[in-house]
């Protein structure tokens, strides 16, 4: 699958076993192993190595991506030169501010570098980011943006949104993907498919994700509506090219061109 067909990117602690297997049985499009924020320091060096290992073995047939420790971190050195020799896709890093960060990452790991924006200062140069060498997305980091903006933990993503909809800008100027911050909230179903709903609107690609239960939520709501595929597939046939009246309304080429997209991103999810 294509990074910009995933609806739902699930990260999981490298450092946990048993959700590494579990990862393997679940209809998520990505899996993202984790050696940043979710691992304890003193368990980081094992977790690079179950990492290395569980991307050895596939996701079976899941985009697979491993995030790492951020320079000027103990650790970022040798988890670059593994990721280097693993079969990961994807390097994710976080914490990003300037593209040259990304450069150097992507030039050690040589693999496509997804960028986490999750400071003031990322969103600020978040368009020169996506622009950089090896920069393959975005995602957004909610969490830390949060915490950097002074934004207190019980608040809705009113303050975010402007942030959210600079990411987007950033990502789609670059034509690159981009894809929503994690939902912290473990057991408030409607909560997920509310923020889902909020980030596909926005633009976002798919939903980055915490948990197993989560990820038919952001499937759904990240995935095709079937009604709208058939609608795709009356209007590619029924346009003729250049302006015209097409069920009570103007259609155009760009019309078309986004059913084609639409139909494209069905097929790559097999829906
Ligand atoms: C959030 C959790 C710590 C909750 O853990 P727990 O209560 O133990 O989970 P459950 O008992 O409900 O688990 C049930 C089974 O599912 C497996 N499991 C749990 N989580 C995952 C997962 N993420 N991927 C795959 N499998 C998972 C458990 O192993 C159980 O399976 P079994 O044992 O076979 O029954 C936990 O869910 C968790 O650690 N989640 C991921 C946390 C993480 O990776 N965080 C980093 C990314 S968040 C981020 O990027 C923030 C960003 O930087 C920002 O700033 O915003
Ligand atoms: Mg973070």
């Amino acid at each position: 699958m294509l990074l910009r067909h995933a609806r739902s990117l699930l990260f999981l602690p490298a450092s946990n076993a048993r959700a590494i297997v579990k990862a393997r049985t679940l209809p998520c499009d990505m899996v993202i192993l984790d050696l940043e924020d979710a691992v304890a320091d003193d368990a980081k060096e094992e977790a690079r190595a179950g990492a290395i290992a569980a991307l050895g073995e596939g996701f079976g047939g899941r985009i697979g991506a491993v995030r790492i420790n951020v320079a000027g971190t103990r650790w970022h050195g040798a988890e670059m030169v593994a990721v280097k020799a693993s079969a990961a896709d994807y390097v994710v890093l976080p914490k990003v501010e300037t593209a040259r960060q990304v450069k150097d990452v992507f030039s050690v790991c040589q693999k496509p570098v997804i960028a986490m924006i999750e400071s003031a200062r990322g969103v600020l140069a978040a368009a020169e980011i996506a622009a950089g060498e090896g920069c393959a997305a975005l995602f957004m980091g909610n969490n830390d943006l949060r915490k950097d903006l002074g934004i207190p933990a019980g608040a809705g993503r009113e303050g975010l949104s402007h942030a959210m909809q600079a990411v987007v800008l950033a990502a789609r100027a670059a034509g690159i993907a981009v894809f929503d911050g994690v939902f912290n909230r473990l057991e408030d179903e409607a909560g997920l498919e509310a923020e889902c709903a909020q980030g596909h609107a926005l633009g976002f690609d798919g939903k980055t994700l915490i948990h197993p239960s989560q990820v038919p939520v952001a499937n759904q709501v990240f995935g095709p509506d079937m009604q709208a595929v058939a609608d795709a597939r009356r209007l590619i046939e029924a346009a003729t090219g250049g302006a015209e009246r097409y069920e009570g309304r103007m259609i155009e080429t760009m019309h078309v061109e986004e059913a084609r997209a639409l139909i494209a991103r069905a097929e790559a999810v097999g829906e």
